[in-house]
C-alpha cells in the first residue's frame, strides 16, 4: 500500500483513477481546486458534476488544500486539463517537501510550445522534487473504468523502474497496465487521437457511415499521427498499440467521448462556441488541433485531415467543403516509408 495523491477532480482522475487506486488499497487523497466541489462530493458521496452514476469509495479522502493532500505521498497522479498542467506544477513546487514520482493521465499538446505533458511537467517542476514522470494512457473511458469494465492501458517512462512502479500502483483484475519506454509515442498517441475523434464525430454528424470513419481512423489517426510522431522521435510500432489504434477506436466510436460528441455537434452544423458551451467538460482535441496543425507546418509533414479539422474549427469552413477537398486531393500511394521520413529529418 502506498500514499498517493490524485490532482484534478474530473471524471478521469477524480473519479475513475481514484477508484482504481482505492480498490488497490492505497491511501488515496483526491485534490480539487474547487472548495465547493469538495463540499458537494463529501455530501453526495459521488462526483455529481462529472460522473454522477457511481459512488465514491468511503476510504477516499478529498482535499481542497494541496499541501495537506500531498503530505508524505510517494507519488502524485496529475489529471487536470492540459491548460492547467503548468499552474498545477507551480502550486506543487510551493508546498511539496519530498521527492515524488509524477504520473500523469492527461491527453494534450500545449499550443504555444508544442510540448507534450511530460515536457511541461519536467520544465516546471523543481528537479529536487520530481524523481521521474510517467504517462498512463490508453483506451479508457472514465464511465467504463468507474464501473470496473475490463480496461487496458500503458504506463510509459524512459525509466523502466518508474513504468513498473506505475504498473504496480494501478494494475488489478479489471485494470490491466502494460509498460513501455516510448513516452513520446504514448503521449502523442493519446493527445493526437482527440483530433481524429473530433473528425469522426463531424463525419457522423454529417450522416456519413462506417467507411468514412474507418478512413479517418486509418488515414488520419494512423498515417498522419505516425508520420509526425516518427519525426518527433516516437517508435512507429507504438501506434499499433493501446495508446495508438486502441485509443483511436475507443474515442472515435463511442458516445462517451467528449471529442466525438463535440465533433458530432459541429457536423450537425452547430457553431464551435455553442458546442463548447454545451459540453461542460474538457474537449482537449480543440487546442491540440491548433498545436498539431502548426507542428505539421513546422516539420513539413503532410497532415491533410488534421488541417481539414483545423479549418472547420478555426477557419469556419463547412465540414462538407472540407470532405470534398480531402476526397479530391491529388492521388497518392498509401504507405509511407518511415525510414525516408526519418532520414529527411536528420538531413
Ligand atoms: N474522461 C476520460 O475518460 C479520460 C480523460 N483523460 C484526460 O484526462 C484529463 C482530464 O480529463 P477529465 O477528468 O475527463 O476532465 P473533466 O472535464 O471531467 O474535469 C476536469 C477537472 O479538472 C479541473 N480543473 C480545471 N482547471 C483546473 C485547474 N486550473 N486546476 C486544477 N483543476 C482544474 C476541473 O475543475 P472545475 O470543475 O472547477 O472546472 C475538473 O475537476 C484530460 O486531459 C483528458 O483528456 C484521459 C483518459 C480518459
Ligand atoms: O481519452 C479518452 C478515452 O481513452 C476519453 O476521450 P474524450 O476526452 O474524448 O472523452
Amino acid at each position: 500500500m502506498s500514499k498517493v495523491a490524485v490532482l484534478g477532480a474530473g471524471s478521469w482522475g477524480g473519479t475513475a483513477l481514484a477508484m482504481v487506486l482505492s480498490d488497490n488499497h492505497h491511501d488515496v487523497r483526491l485534490w480539487t481546486h474547487n472548495s465547493e466541489q469538495k463540499a458537494r462530493m463529501e455530501i453526495d458521496g459521488k462526483n455529481s458534476k462529472y460522473l454522477p452514476n457511481v459512488t465514491l469509495p468511503e476510504t477516499l479522502r478529498i482535499y481542497d488544500d494541496l499541501a495537506l493532500a500531498i503530505d508524505e505521498v510517494e507519488s502524485i497522479v496529475i489529471v487536470v486539463p492540459t491548460k492547467a498542467i503548468r499552474e498545477t506544477c507551480q502550486k506543487l513546487n510551493k508546498v511539496l517537501k519530498q521527492k515524488v514520482i509524477i504520473v500523469h493521465g492527461s491527453k494534450g499538446i500545449e499550443p504555444s510550445t508544442h510540448f507534450r505533458i511530460s515536457e511541461m511537467i519536467k520544465e516546471e517542476m523543481f528537479s529536487e522534487l520530481c524523481d521521474d514522470v510517467v504517462v498512463l494512457s490508453g483506451p479508457s473511458h472514465a464511465e467504463e473504468v468507474s464501473v470496473k469494465h475490463p480496461t487496458t492501458v500503458t504506463a510509459a517512462s524512459l525509466n523502466n523502474h518508474s513504468a513498473i512502479y506505475t504498473q504496480d500502483l494501478f494494475m488489478n483484475d479489471y485494470f490491466r497496465v502494460y509498460t513501455s519506454s516510448d513516452i513520446i509515442g504514448v503521449e502523442l498517441g493519446g493527445a493526437l487521437k482527440n483530433i481524429i475523434a473530433l473528425g469522426a464525430g463531424i463525419s457522423d454528424g454529417l450522416g456519413y457511415g462506417d467507411n468514412a470513419k474507418a478512413a479517418l481512423i486509418t488515414r488520419g489517426g494512423l498515417a498522419e499521427i505516425t508520420r509526425l510522431a516518427a519525426i518527433k522521435g516516437a517508435n512507429p510500432l507504438t501506434f499499433i498499440g493501446l495508446s495508438g489504434v486502441g485509443d483511436l477506436i475507443v474515442t472515435c466510436t463511442s458516445v462517451h467521448s467528449r471529442n466525438w460528441r463535440a465533433g458530432n455537434l459541429l457536423g450537425q452544423g452547430q457553431a464551435i462556441d455553442d458546442v463548447l458551451d454545451q459540453m461542460g467538460m474538457i474537449v482537449e482535441g480543440i487546442s491540440t488541433t491548433e498545436a498539431v496543425n502548426q507542428m505539421a507546418q513546422t516539420y513539413n509533414v503532410s497532415m491533410p485531415i488534421t488541417a481539414g479539422i483545423y479549418d472547420v474549427i478555426f477557419q469556419r469552413k463547412t465540414p462538407k467543403e472540407v470532405v470534398d477537398d480531402l476526397m479530391t486531393r491529388n492521388r497518392t500511394n498509401e504507405i509511407d516509408d518511415i525510414s525516408l521520413l526519418l532520414k529527411r529529418n536528420m538531413d
